[in-house]
């Protein structure tokens, strides 16, 4: 039968992205009122935006296309309705049927772009790769699915998210094109390694150019069964972001839970807005469940289509030191990237090294100067130094 009404673009950021422009002329204001209040600081030359200046985006034309079906549709069903106006009916009634709480969620959101404008303007500008990512998926991607990429509000705050875990070994579950793999990327320690999961070659294909020479890595295949693999290998994270097929986000959720170490943080996308039913029953079990499961620590934030924070507390000791220690010792001795090259070693000497950064199977395998430096951090972390002690 005749194509249904085209739904909007359900994440909503094609909105955002067509509100740009006002976005800069704010950026200009506020730059010009820095200039006449004393004291206060004036903005950098460039507003936060994610398409570099001149970059041959296709976000008008995405927005101009959206248009052009919407109006095609217009039309056709204006000729439906003359024609056979019971088949006409069928169809506007169906299209009420696939026209879930989301999208009226989403609708009701529009109000709130100017808020996102905001939000985007109070965060720290993209990197050049994570503008090379956005831009790459803008221009190369159909327009349909360039709108499964994350909103630049949504990877700034990853972005700060990795800066603050610190993680040595993250995972991206569902990386599309790899805007958010590159704004985890971005925000990695040395030495650090990221492992991007995705279903489509495709996008596995053009994700893997475009983070070429970054420290990332991709499986393609379905995720619940590179999960299951990894599991099996003993691998661990300290750091996972979830944002795949939504109706399998429970499985990945309790998968992350077990590959993660105690005190790892899992950041799961799409809790808010949801493009299907099928999307949405399933994460609206997930608002049940994660609020009541004693292995975290969670809070939502409503950034985008909806962030959920969570922390495995589970296994956490709360009498053991902190986990990040001083990592650049008076000799140059810098205990994370020996840490990390000793894990690279026995991985590639076919020995599972797990437990990340302190404690969990595998670290009995580092002999090291490595492991002697992190018991004497540990040691440090514990006591004062001497010369601080002394009055
Ligand atoms: C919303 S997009 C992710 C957007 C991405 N995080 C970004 O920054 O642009 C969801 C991705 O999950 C992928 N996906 C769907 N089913 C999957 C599966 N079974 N295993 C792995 N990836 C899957 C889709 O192909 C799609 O690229």
């Amino acid at each position: 039968g005749p194509p249904l009404l085209r739904s909007p673009p359900v994440r909503g950021f094609a909105a955002a992205r067509g509100a740009r422009p006002a976005m800069a002329e704010a950026a200009e204001e506020k730059r010009a009122t820095a200039d006449v209040i004393p004291g206060m600081v004036a903005m950098e030359a460039s507003p936060a935006t994610v398409r570099a200046p001149g970059c041959p985006s296709c976000e008008v034309e995405w927005v101009a296309k959206s248009k052009d079906v919407e109006g095609t549709e217009a039309e056709r069903l204006a000729a439906l309705r003359g024609s056979d106006m019971a088949a006409y009916i069928g169809e506007i009634w169906e299209y009420g049927q696939h026209m879930n709480d989301t999208q009226r969620q989403e609708l009701a959101l529009t109000p709130d772009m100017e808020c996102r404008r905001f939000v985007i303007d109070a965060s720290t500008p993209p990197t050049p790769l994570m503008e090379a990512v956005y831009n790459a998926t803008m221009v190369r991607v159909p327009y349909e699915q360039a709108c499964y990429v994350c909103g630049p509000e949504q990877a700034m705050l990853l972005r700060t998210l990795v800066a603050i875990a610190r993680p040595r070994q993250a995972l991206d579950i569902g990386c599309f094109t790899g805007y958010a793999s590159s704004a985890i990327v971005d925000a990695l320690p040395r030495s650090a390694q990221l492992t991007c999961l995705e279903v489509e070659p495709t996008w596995t294909g053009l994700a893997s150019e475009l983070l070429e020479g970054r420290a990332a890595s991709f499986e393609t295949g379905p995720a619940i069964e590179t999960l299951r693999r990894f599991e099996e290998e003993g691998r661990r994270f300290d750091f996972v972001s979830l944002d795949a097929d939504k109706p399998m986000h429970g499985e990945y959720y309790n998968a992350s839970l077990r590959l993660l170490r105690p005190g790892g943080v899992l950041v799961m996308f799409g809790m808010l807005l949801f493009p299907t039913v099928e999307d949405q029953q399933a994460m609206e079990a997930l608002h049940e469940v994660l609020p009541n499961d004693t292995r975290v620590s969670t809070a939502q934030l409503p950034v985008g289509c909806g962030i959920q924070l969570i922390v495995k507390t589970e296994e956490v000791d709360p009498a053991a030191p902190p986990l990040h220690y001083a990592s650049q010792r008076a000799d140059g001795f810098e205990l994370e990237l020996e840490l990390a090259a000793i894990d690279r070693l026995v991985q590639a000497d076919g020995v599972p090294l797990g437990g990340a950064a302190a404690t969990g199977p595998g670290t009995e395998a580092l002999s090291s100067a490595g492991l002697v430096a992190l018991a004497a951090a540990r040691r440090q972390a514990a006591e004062p130094p001497a010369e601080e002690a002394q009055p």
